[in-house]
């Protein structure tokens, strides 16, 4: 079934999924917060996505009041979502968020956030998918996360194309943390591999990061199927084993004493920030990832301090 769909954000994301449900014969209106009009006569998003031509069926545009479907996707950066979704007072019936994150005033993840800030159903859509394999049309699969399962299972089978196919779930909460906690991995991951640790140090540190995965996202109440299913393992694995991750070319760049370009999303910094600053539980690469980031120690330092931890059963 084709029809009306509204993306906010025209990032990388945004902008790839725009593309998919176009090219799948839905109206989609991508709303983009700076360089809408280029956009639109561009007929590319150049800086975010570029080498990507825009089908006749997607619309740019600057103006929220030109939003009018039921159904939104919101591709913001989570710390841009509390503030943003309370001054654009949205009137899609459902709001996806595609963030992957915490919110660091609230502890809040993004359904919350949508709940607490529109009068909209939240779901969330989650999973190993990089943009540019979306925009290429390569195969995909996702979670759709919606308390309310019969609206999951409408939105899934909206949402769902012939490239990207979409499972679902009611656990939100198991969804959304396996998509933010990965992304803390993912850059220790990358660490380990800037630093020259090797392939067996980051398996070993893919292994113990899902464990304290697992550990988080439990006292948060996911389920533990959901953190063994794609929003979870799966985007652990991609996210930890490829350089097109921004998170894990930002710990690669962390270990080498080097820095990413500005305006560079990594969604695991902030993570990284939150688990830490909580205390509560034992999670030792959420520390050493935000104390890597704020230039407490080096990674020789953190990784002495792992190994040399005392032993225990697995
Ligand atoms: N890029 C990917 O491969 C990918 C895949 C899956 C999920 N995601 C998730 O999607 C989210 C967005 O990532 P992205 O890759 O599109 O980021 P991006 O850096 O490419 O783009 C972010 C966009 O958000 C806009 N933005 C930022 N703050 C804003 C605000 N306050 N109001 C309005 N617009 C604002 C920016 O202008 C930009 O267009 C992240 O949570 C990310 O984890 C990304
Ligand atoms: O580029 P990253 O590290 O934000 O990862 C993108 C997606 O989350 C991968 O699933």
């Amino acid at each position: 079934m084709t029809g009306r769909i509204d993306i906010l954000g025209a990032g990388a994301f945004g902008t790839a999924l725009a593309l998919t449900y176009a090219r799948a014969g839905h109206a989609v209106t991508l709303w983009a917060r700076d360089g809408a009009e280029a956009m639109e006569a561009a007929r590319e998003n150049a800086r975010r996505l570029p080498g990507h031509r825009f089908p006749d069926s997607l619309r740019v545009t600057g103006d929220l009041g030109a939003l009018t479907a039921d159904l939104a996707l919101l591709a913001l950066p989570t710390q841009s979502l509390g503030p943003f979704l309370s001054s654009a007072r949205l009137r899609a019936g459902t709001l996806v968020s595609c963030a992957k994150g915490i919110d660091r005033d609230t502890g809040l993840g993004p359904t919350a956030l949508i709940a607490r800030h529109s009068g909209a159903t939240p779901a969330q859509l989650t999973g190993p998918s990089f943009a540019v394999d979306i925009a290429a049309g390569l195969p995909t699969a996702l979670t759709l996360a919606c308390a309310d399962d019969r609206i999951g299972a409408a939105v899934q089978d909206r949402l769902s194309t012939h490239h990207l196919r979409l499972y679902r779930t009611t656990d939100v909460i198991g969804a959304e943390m396996g998509g933010a906690l990965k992304n803390v991995v993912a850059i220790a991951a990358g660490a380990v591999i800037g630093a020259g640790y090797g392939d067996s140090a980051r398996a070993a540190l893919i292994a113990r990061g899902f464990a304290e995965m697992a550990r988080v996202a439990r006292a948060a109440g996911a389920q533990e199927a959901t953190l063994t299913g794609l929003s979870g393992l799966g985007d652990l694995v991609l996210t930890c084993g490829s350089e097109k991750s921004r998170n894990f070319r930002f710990g690669m760049a962390l270990a080498r004493g080097e820095t990413l370009g500005p305006g560079v999303t990594v969604e695991g910094l902030h993570t990284a920030h939150e688990i830490a600053a909580r205390g509560d539980l034992d999670t030792p690469l959420a520390d050493a990832v935000a104390a890597l980031a704020d230039g407490r120690a080096d990674v020789a330092t953190i990784a002495d301090a792992l190994l040399n931890r005392p032993l225990k059963p697995e």
